[in-house]
C-alpha cells in the first residue's frame, strides 16, 4: 500500500533537528522556532538559546486555559423503555327514547403506541438521553359506547447519534411469559374443546384477569358469568428478537422498532353469540412491554489519536482542524472525546491534497465478473475531508482501570488509522509506544470476546416454544463446532503510524533517532509488532517529528494520513 508522502531519510524535519541536514543546516539553524509575543503562558516552555525555558507565547495552539469550549457529552446511557399499554375494550349498549335494551356497541380500545429508535446525523451526544432514564410511549385510550373505537397511543423515536451500539440489558414481556407457561400445560383440554363450538367452550379461569366486566352488576352476578375463551388476534407488530442489539454505523432511514404497544381490548359486541345476545364483558388491553437498553456511542471518525497523558494529542488536533479542545500542561485535561475535522480542499492556510474514497464495493455485488475501469473510478468519491478523534490519555493499567481507564477507545475502534501520539520530551519513546500498544491490544482482546459471547447469545432460541416438545426433542441452540479465535486483529490489523510530537524542546532528538529506528527494524521484520498481535499491520511504521504548538510539521501529517486512508 502506498503511502501519498513516502518514507525518507529526510524524515527530520530541517526545522525541528537542524543538525541532521549537514548541507541546510546553516541557513536553518539561523531560524527562529519562537517569536516573543505580548501575552506569555505559564504552562508551557521552550528551550531558549542559552539554555533557559522560554515561555510560549499564547496563541491558538498553545490558548490561555479560558480558551476553550466545554460542550456537554455523554458517549453511554442507560434507558428504560416502556411502550404504551393497550386501552380496554367498552362494555355498552345502544339506547334511545322507546329503546331501553338495544344491541352492545362497545368500542374497542385503542392500541398502545410502539417506541422506535433512530439514528440521525444532526445527534452528536448521547447526554440527553442520559438525563432522561425513561423513554414510554402513548398509552391506548379506552374504547367507548356508540362503538367509539379509542386513539392509538403516541409512538415515540429515540433519536441517537450515527454510530450508537444499542444492546440490551433485559426485558418484561408479559405477553411472551404467558404464551411461555399456557405452553408448558398440559395440551389435554385445549384438544377436547377443538371439536366443540366457541359458545360451548369452558371459561378458562386463569384468563379472568383479562376481562372487564359491566360495571353495574353485582358480586354474585359477576360470578356466574361465563366469559368465552380469548379469540386469537394478528398482531402488527411483533416485539423485537432477544436480545435486541444494534450497530447503527449509518443513518437509518427508517425508525427501528424496540418496543410495541401492547394491543387495545375488544369491545362487547366481538362477544355476541345467540346464546349470549348481551354480553356483559369486554377483554382488557394488553400490559406495556418493557426492555433497558444501553446505548453505546462510538464516534466514527477516520483518525484516531491515542497517546499518554500530556503527551500533546489535543495541541495536535487543534493544530490540524479549527476544533477548540481543551489544552493544559496537566495530565487527563481532556476527559471527553473530541472530534475534529481536517479539511482537504484549498482553502486558504489548507493542504491541497486529492484523495478518493471507495463508496461501494463492487467486488462484492458482482461476485466473479472482471470490473471495467469506469466501474472502479465510478466508485471513487473525492475526499474533500476526514476526521479525527481525540480521546482522554491512556496510562500503562489502564485496563486494570488505572487513570479513567480504557473505555474511551471504543471511539478509535472503528477509525481507519490510528496516530500514536508521543511525546518525545517525557522519557524513552519506544518505550512508551509499546505500552500504549500493550493497551490498545487488550482492549481489543477484551472487544473480540464481548462479540464472540454475544454472538452465543444470540444462537439461544429464547422463544415461547423453545424446550417444549413443539419445539423439537434437541434444546434450540446451536452453537459452533469451534470457537473463532481471539486475534486482537480488530485493532493491531488498522495502519497506524507514530506522531512524535515537541519535537521543539531540546534534548530529544536522540528519542526520534531510537523510535525510528525501533520502527525500521518493526517495518523490515526484524522486530516484532509492539502489540505482540501476529499478523499485525507492519507494512510501513514510521514516526513523524513534529511541533503541534507551533504548528511545525502538521501538513507532513495530513498528507501521510491521507496516502494511509486512501490505502
Ligand atoms: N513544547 C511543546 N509543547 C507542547 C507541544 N504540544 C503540546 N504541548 C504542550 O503540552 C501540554 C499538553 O498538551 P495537550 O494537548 O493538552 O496534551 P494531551 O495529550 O491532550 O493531554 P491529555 O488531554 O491530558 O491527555 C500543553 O501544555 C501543551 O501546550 C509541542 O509540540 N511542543
Ligand atoms: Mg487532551
Amino acid at each position: 500500500m502506498p503511502c501519498r508522502c513516502a518514507p525518507s531519510p529526510r524524515v527530520f524535519l530541517p526545522f525541528l533537528y537542524p543538525s541532521l541536514f549537514a548541507a541546510n543546516g546553516a541557513a536553518f539553524a539561523r531560524l527562529r522556532l519562537i517569536a516573543p509575543g505580548p501575552r506569555f503562558s505559564s504552562s508551557t516552555s521552550t528551550a531558549s538559546s542559552s539554555g533557559a525555558p522560554t515561555p510560549t507565547p499564547s496563541s491558538r495552539l498553545n490558548p490561555t486555559p479560558d480558551d476553550y469550549a466545554m460542550p456537554y457529552f455523554a458517549d453511554k446511557a442507560k434507558l428504560m423503555v416502556y411502550s404504551g399499554v393497550g386501552g380496554n375494550g367498552c362494555i355498552s349498549f345502544h339506547r334511545e327514547a322507546y329503546l331501553d335494551d338495544g344491541p352492545a356497541n362497545g368500542g374497542d380500545g385503542g392500541h398502545g403506541g410502539n417506541v422506535y429508535i433512530q439514528a440521525v446525523p444532526g445527534e452528536t451526544s448521547l447526554h440527553k438521553l442520559a438525563r432522561r432514564r425513561f423513554v414510554r410511549a402513548g398509552k391506548g385510550i379506552h374504547g367507548q359506547g356508540s362503538a367509539r373505537g379509542g386513539q392509538r397511543g403516541q409512538d415515540t423515536i429515540i433519536t441517537v447519534p450515527v454510530g450508537t451500539v444499542v444492546t440490551e440489558l433485559g426485558r418484561t414481556d408479559p405477553v411472551a411469559d404467558e404464551m411461555f407457561l399456557e405452553s408448558r400445560k398440559e395440551k389435554k383440554p385445549a384438544q377436547q374443546s377443538e371439536s366443540a363450538t366457541e359458545d360451548e367452550e369452558p371459561a378458562n379461569e386463569d384468563h379472568r384477569h383479562k376481562w372487564l366486566l359491566y360495571p353495574g352488576i353485582s358480586t354474585s352476578e359477576a360470578r356466574k358469568i361465563q366469559v368465552p375463551r380469548l379469540p386469537y388476534r394478528d398482531r402488527l407488530f411483533s416485539q423485537p428478537k432477544a436480545p435486541l442489539y444494534l450497530d447503527l454505523s449509518k443513518p437509518t432511514t427508517q425508525p427501528i422498532l424496540i418496543a410495541a404497544g401492547g394491543l387495545g381490548g375488544l369491545g362487547n359486541p366481538h362477544f355476541v353469540s345467540k346464546q349470549r345476545p348481551k354480553p356483559m364483558f369486554a377483554t382488557r388491553g394488553e400490559q406495556a412491554f418493557s426492555i433497558e437498553i444501553q446505548l453505546e456511542l462510538k464516534l466514527l471518525a477516520d483518525v484516531g489519536l491515542v497517546g499518554l497523558p500530556n503527551a500533546g494529542k489535543s495541541t495536535l488536533l487543534r493544530a490540524l482542524t479549527n476544533s477548540r479542545t481543551r489544552v493544559g500542561n496537566w495530565a487527563f485535561t481532556t476527559l471527553q472525546p473530541n472530534i475534529g475535522t481536517v479539511v482537504l480542499d484549498d482553502n486558504k492556510g489548507r493542504p491541497k491534497i486529492t484523495s478518493f474514497k471507495r463508496t461501494v464495493d463492487n467486488s462484492d455485488s458482482l461476485g466473479p465478473f472482471s470490473l471495467s475501469s469506469d466501474w472502479e473510478e465510478a466508485s471513487l468519491e473525492r475526499r474533500t475531508r476526514f476526521t479525527m478523534a481525540d480521546i482522554p490519555g491512556l496510562i500503562e493499567g489502564a485496563h486494570l482501570d488505572k487513570g479513567l481507564g480504557m473505555e474511551f477507545l471504543r471511539h478509535v475502534e472503528r477509525a481507519g488509522v490510528l496516530a500514536f501520539v508521543i511525546d518525545l520530551s517525557a522519557g524513552n519513546a519506544v518505550a512508551a509506544l509499546k505500552a500504549l500498544w500493550n493497551e490498545v491490544g487488550l482492549y481489543a482482546q477484551m472487544r473480540e470476546d464481548e462479540d464472540r459471547a454475544r454472538e452465543r447469545e444470540a444462537m439461544i432460541d429464547w422463544s415461547a416454544e423453545a424446550g417444549t416438545e413443539k419445539a423439537s426433542d434437541q434444546w434450540s441452540a446451536v452453537y459452533p463446532s469451534s470457537e473463532p479465535e481471539v486475534t486482537g486483529l480488530s485493532i493491531a490489523g488498522k495502519p497506524w503510524f507514530v506522531v512524535a510530537t515537541k519535537g521543539d524542546l531540546p534534548d530529544t532528538e536522540a528519542n526520534f533517532r531510537e523510535l525510528r529506528e525501533y520502527l525500521n527494524g518493526i517495518t523490515k521484520g526484524e522486530v516484532p509488532h509492539p502489540s505482540g498481535v501476529e499478523g499485525a499491520w507492519t507494512q510501513n511504521c514510521t514516526a513523524i517529528p513534529v511541533s503541534a504548538i507551533h504548528g511545525q510539521g502538521t501538513d507532513r501529517i495530513v498528507h501521510w494520513i491521507v496516502g494511509l486512508l486512501d490505502g
